[in-house]
């Protein structure tokens, strides 16, 4: 596509696109003064924020989460204003469809491919799309000793204590999940070393056919009359649905398209991703979902919280041991990088000759000989989405013992690596254009249920043909609301959006937006935005540059834990780090940019605008157009022929 083009892949598959417009309010409050007609055109095509919301009707599960009334979810509770057909706009119709598999069936005929063999839409000024649904809260594991930040918000005078990490629960995954009570059952899949580790050596692969374990209506778990639920996809088993079509899938499957992990139903609690009991939503509040803990509307259930649609993206499914190809038909060639959760290998397959990212599953990090359900909740949504801006996950795999293996798409770059690396800034029309892909991905997320809570740029992978795709799902849920509330304690702290910092436990797809905003001001400026040292100095930092919040541009700031009467109501200063002109070399944007940030940074959540508003916003239409077909290749920035083996990600 030729640069100019302003090209965006917008999806049409899941739901209507509304015919309507909304009013437009984000949160202005913090002294900025936004120019007119920006504000006009804001208020002309961005989502609604109202924290009314209405239930029509739900969807309710037994408690293995089979469907038992096909009712619908009215996800677009825009607020009472917009269902009162105010001023002409009506409330959209729109409908979504909650924790059903998600399949990527784009209408082609809005689409057109772009450079990148993307389908994209043409932007065109059409009506602009309700507020997706989005958000909300999600199933969080709530720890029992996580800390209340508290703050007295004078400045950066905030007091807090330690807060415990996210502990996801353990999902005994392999031993058992096929008839073998302990890992020595297991039967070898390949004699030799395990890949990953630095003794691993090509002369070690083996031809040797996984040997076929016995399937899940063999397992013990079969078996066991106490628990009839376990050979349900829907108790015990996590099902990953390989929803047909789209990108590239497991190779080395057995054509069934998925894969089943089999899981102690005890390890699935009521925060987990799989859960069972989990209560219906209801609340979609502005674009985003909220979970209301005190929901006493139930047409039906007498004031208890309905069972939701289950989260299971499943379709078909295969068992993992059964199907998973041996790690050794990989070949390895360098080490990418290394997170929190897994090693990152560039790798080739050995048949097709395709290179491909595997990411090693780190064992037993949470609790001895467990399968971190950080991994499984990872593998199991990427396995089951599909959107180019979501990195791609082919198939697992595994090495003769248990390591497990994502084998993901590869790509060249992550976008911290980049920003660390280029001399140059990108330019207006390349963040513009990585912010397309990555709001079209979080769009998808949130229109999918699910939050992804950990959005930064080493989370974000750029391909040499400037591709961007979201990775690390390990921190994610599928949200649905839940009694518990929520543990406050998710996204790198740069990212972290303030109510979580402030202890809120109650959040939504509006903390993803944070993160977004966080982004765009670090694409802009090459560094990123909000630096702090610890939750405390985050904050202050925060407050430093947009002003510290008030009940009045915050409503319902004063009820977060960590939040104290007191506070000031410094100057907003975001404005003159993005100037709209600058002769020293500052990032600068204009106004329209200026407020799509400013909106992404709104300090009320339920103000901040959505992944699907901001896609619309009117910066992106702005020249400089997004450039849809720049090259992420060093020699733009370096001056000199980028060689592959020399990318940032690989270790020297
Ligand atoms: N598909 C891929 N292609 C190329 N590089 C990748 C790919 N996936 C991940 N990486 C690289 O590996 C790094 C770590 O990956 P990832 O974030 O998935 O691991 P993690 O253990 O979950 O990390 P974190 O510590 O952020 O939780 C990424 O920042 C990126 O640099």
């Amino acid at each position: 596509m030729a640069a100019g083009r302003v090209n965006v892949f917008r999806r049409t598959d899941l739901y209507k696109p509304s015919e309507r417009e909304y009013d437009y309010y984000r949160n202005d409050s913090c002294g900025v003064e936004y120019n007119r007609a920006c504000d006009r055109a804001a208020r002309r095509k961005n989502g609604y924020h109202n924290s009314s919301r209405t239930r029509d009707s739900r969807s309710r599960r037994d408690r293995f989460g089979t469907r038992t009334e096909d009712r619908k979810l009215d996800e677009f509770s825009m607020g009472n204003e917009l269902m009162a057909h105010k001023d002409g706009v009506r409330m959209p119709p729109e409908k979504k469809r909650k924790f059903s598999s998600i399949v990527c069936n784009r209408e082609e005929k809005d689409m057109r491919i772009s450079s990148k063999n993307r389908l994209v839409p043409v932007i065109s000024p059409s009506p602009p799309r309700p507020s997706s649904p989005s958000s909300d809260s999600v199933p969080l594991d709530v720890d029992s000793d996580v800390g209340i930040l508290e703050c007295d918000i004078t400045g950066s005078e905030v007091l807090g204590l330690e807060n415990s990490a996210d502990k996801p629960v353990v999902a005994d995954l392999l031993v058992g999940c096929s008839g073998f009570s302990s890992q020595a059952d297991l039967p070898p899949l390949v004699p030799s070393e395990r890949f990953g580790d630095d003794e691993y050596e090509e002369d070690n692969v083996e031809e040797e056919k996984v040997t076929q374990a016995p399937n899940i209506a063999m397992s013990r778990w079969a078996s066991d009359s106490d628990s009839p639920s376990r050979s349900s996809p829907e108790s015990g088993e996590i099902r990953v649905g390989l929803s047909g079509g789209g990108r590239t899938r497991s190779s080395g499957s057995d054509g069934e398209g998925s894969v089943a992990v089999p899981v102690s139903e005890d390890t699935f609690g009521e925060n987990e991703f799989f859960d069972a009991d989990m209560i219906d939503i209801d609340k979609k509040r502005d674009g985003h979902d909220y979970v209301n803990q005190s929901d006493s509307e139930s047409e039906d259930d007498g004031g208890c919280h309905q069972i939701k649609e289950p989260s299971m993206l499943n379709q078909r499914s295969i068992n993992m041991l059964q199907c998973c190809r041996s790690v050794f038909e990989f070949e390895k060639l360098n080490k990418i990088n290394e997170g929190t959760y897994g090693v990152v290998y560039k790798a080739k397959d050995k048949k097709t000759g395709e290179i491909v990212a595997l990411k090693k599953v780190k064992m037993g990090v949470e609790k001895e000989g467990g399968f971190p359900m950080s991994s499984l909740r990872e593998i199991n949504i990427l396995l089951s989405f599909n959107h180019p801006s979501v990195v791609g996950v082919k198939e697992v795999v595994m090495d003769d013992l248990d390591s497990v293996f994502m084998v993901m798409e590869y790509m060249e770059y992550d976008l911290k690596d980049l920003l660390e690396v280029m001399k140059q800034p990108f330019s207006i029309s390349e963040v513009k254009w990585l912010m397309l892909q990555l709001l079209e991905g979080v769009k998808y997320l949130h229109d999918n249920w699910v939050l992804h809570r950990d959005l930064k740029t080493s989370n974000l992978l750029v391909s040499k043909e400037g591709e961007l795709k979201i990775c690390d799902f390990g921190l994610s849920r599928q949200y649905g609301s839940l009694l518990k509330p929520y543990t406050p304690i998710v996204v790198t702290l740069w990212y972290r959006a303030p109510e979580l910092l402030l202890g809120g436990k109650q959040y939504s797809t509006a903390i993803d937006m944070w993160s977004v905003g966080c982004i765009m001001a670090e694409l802009v400026a090459k560094e990123p935005l909000f630096k702090g040292k610890s939750e405390i100095d985050q904050l202050g930092k925060i407050f430093q540059v947009l002003g510290a919040p008030n009940e009045k541009i915050w409503p319902g700031l004063t009820k977060l834990p960590g939040v104290r009467p007191n506070l000031k109501q410094p100057h907003n200063l975001l404005r003159t780090k993005f100037p709209a002109r600058s002769f020293t070399g500052s990032p600068v944007l204009s106004d329209l940019g200026f407020d799509l940030l400013s909106s992404l940074l709104a300090y009320d959540p339920e103000k901040r605008i959505t992944a699907e508003a901001a896609l619309k916003h009117d910066w992106f239409r702005e020249v400089p157009l997004p450039r849809s077909d720049f090259k992420c290749n060093f020699s733009v920035w370096h001056g000199q022929e980028r060689i592959p083996e020399q990318d940032p990600l690989e270790e020297q």
